[in-house]
């Protein structure tokens, strides 16, 4: 299985329909290329354009999900397109409703056959954490010979999660982020952690350059189930390709059965 992360820059003066068009030529690049491709945590505002998740949200059939759909059948893929700000309306007159951080998957004809809305807000006291609503539920994709978990940034730093997502049976994890540079080591500790204590593929898709002042980590990283690094992207933009033997994952587990010794 060939899979592409495309890291993006995220340019507060690029307009975002034009940011949509380009990600979405750069999706169809991959035709024949790839048959997985992954994009970063909400590339449309950039995760730390907190004064930007109102205006920019859009529901879940809006302009980012319909240029998905048709990068990925025009290329012929499984896109999982990052995420964007849903905005789910609660029926109230404002019209506000709830923000979620919601990551789309598409398959090779642009149906969508997952969505998953992030469950752990980045922030704290405020930004993601105090403008979104969590999402509750974990999320597989049955793709061709291997079943991904997905997840979303700061979902990396909790281990439980993704043990769920492997009860759930991934065997490889999806990790669109938007991780900033301050951090770069544990994003890339934390990868190669949920690889080896899983024995499942990770890819995690950051984000490069800088927006809202806050630099970005890129270094896009691909981790085998034996914690192998299978490539690394640099900081700026960048199309990391890589190839998945998904054999590996029940190769792993069988030959160093770490899993079967689970006692909680
Ligand atoms: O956990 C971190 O250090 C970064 C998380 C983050 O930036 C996010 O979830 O948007």
């Amino acid at each position: 299985m060939r899979a592409s992360l495309i890291q993006i820059a995220v340019d507060p003066d690029e307009p975002v329909d034009d940011r949509r068009a380009r990600v979405a030529r750069l999706v169809r690049e991959e035709r024949g290329v790839a048959d997985l491709v992954v994009l970063p945590e909400l590339w449309p505002t950039g995760a730390f354009a907190y004064e930007a998740f109102g205006a920019e949200a859009e529901p879940l059939k809006g302009p980012t999900y319909e240029a998905m759909a048709a990068a990925a059948r025009d290329a012929g893929v499984w896109l999982h397109a990052g995420s964007f700000v849903e905005r789910v309306p609660d029926g109230a007159a404002d019209g506000a409703g709830s923000l979620y951080n919601t990551s789309l998957v598409f398959s090779p004809d642009g149906e969508l056959v997952a969505s998953y809305r992030k469950i752990h807000r980045f922030g704290f006291d405020k930004g993601e954490a105090v403008l979104m609503a969590a999402g509750e539920d974990l999320v597989t994709v049955d793709l061709p010979r291997l079943t991904v978990g997905v997840a979303t940034c700061y979902d990396l730093r909790f281990p439980e999660l993704f043990r769920g997502l492997v009860d759930a049976g991934a065997q490889a994890f999806v990790i669109p982020a938007g991780w900033p540079a301050r951090r770069r080591a544990h994003w890339t500790l934390l990868a190669q952690a949920r690889a080896v204590e899983n024995q499942a593929y990770v890819l995690a898709c950051g984000t490069a350059g800088t927006h809202a002042d806050v630099e970005q980590a890129g270094h896009s990283i691909v981790v085998d189930p034996w914690g192998e690094v299978l490539a690394e992207a640099g900081p700026g933009e960048e199309t990391l390709r890589v190839v998945l033997d998904p054999a590996k994952v029940a190769s792993t587990r069988e030959q160093f059965p770490a899993l079967k010794d689970r006692v909680l």
